[in-house]
């Protein structure tokens, strides 16, 4: 870890919520007020989101037909245009409004503002448009910090020559938490946490995640989500769970627990 990161969480605590696109359409009163709780108890707060059902339903409105290789979406540069579209014009525009509705002083932010999430592409030939993460511009998101504003980041990344690329929320999530020295992340979902066999688990550590990839038990957008959380966990961020609006599910933890 850098020193600035270091004194970064010496000096606040922060807080990085990635919201799913699987939930953010029902956003409860509630959760807000635990959103309003967090600040008040001196918290610093980044929200990033995805929105893979909107984009879903954009591409198909338009019989645009979209696969995904282990929950990332193969973007070709028709999708990228809905992805980019949807994204920033309808999802992070409707969640801003709520967030500064609820009280929350929020500003919207794609990868282009600022330079905020600059990309190369992660693999042209499988994936098309999708965007892997050189670099966060950590320096934006301290100001508007500085200033008690909360980013509430979309998922596009930019190339060096301003071409928009789809990365998925998740993955923006890890690398925004890992570059402000976030101490908590939070992965919001449609599930209370990662369910083996019906039952959630409390903790979850990374051999019995391999195990459950393995398995064929954790599938489908589940991957790219605990990917990001043992990414995080592997760069020393104290806190990382899988959660629905309650906050309180599995805990990913280098802790060993039975499977
Ligand atoms: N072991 C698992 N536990 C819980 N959910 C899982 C698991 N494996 C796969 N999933 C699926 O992952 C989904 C959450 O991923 P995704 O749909 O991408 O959500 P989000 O839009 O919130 O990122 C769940 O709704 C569920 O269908
Ligand atoms: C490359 C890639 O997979 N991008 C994602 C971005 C949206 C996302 O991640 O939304 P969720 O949070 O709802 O999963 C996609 O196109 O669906």
């Amino acid at each position: 870890m850098t020193m600035s990161k270091l004194m970064q969480r010496i000096a606040h605590k922060r807080v990085v919520i990635k919201l799913g696109g699987s939930m953010i359409d029902s956003l409860e009163e509630s959760f807000f007020a635990r959103l309003r709780q967090m600040r008040n108890d001196g918290m610093e707060m980044i929200i990033v989101h995805g929105g893979g059902p909107s984009i879903n339903a954009a591409l198909e409105k338009k019989g645009i037909v979209s696969t995904s290789i282990d929950g990332i979406r193969v973007t070709c540069s028709q999708s990228i245009e809905v992805v980019n579209q949807v994204l920033i014009s309808e999802v992070n525009t409707a969640l801003v409004h709520q967030m500064n509705e609820a009280g929350i002083e929020s500003i919207g932010l794609s990868g282009f503002d600022g330079k905020l999430l600059s990309c190369k592409m992660l693999n042209k030939e499988t994936y098309g448009y999708v965007g892997e993460i050189e670099l966060v511009n950590h320096f934006l998101i301290d100001k508007l910090l500085q200033a008690d504003i909360v980013p509430v980041i979309s998922c596009i990344g930019t190339t060096a020559d301003g071409h928009p690329l789809n990365i998925n929320a998740d993955t923006v999530a890890s690398k925004v938490a890992q570059s402000i020295g976030s101490e908590l992340l939070y992965f919001v979902s449609d599930t209370p946490g990662i369910t083996i066999s019906g039952n959630v688990q409390q903790k979850a550590s990374p051999s019995a995640i391999y195990e459950w990839i393995a398995a064929g038990e954790i599938y489908g957008g589940m991957i790219p989500k605990v990917k990001a959380a043992l990414s995080c966990i592997e760069e020393g961020i104290p806190s990382v769970e899988i959660t629905d609006q309650q906050l309180k599910g599995t805990m990913i933890s280098h802790e060993e627990v039975c499977v």
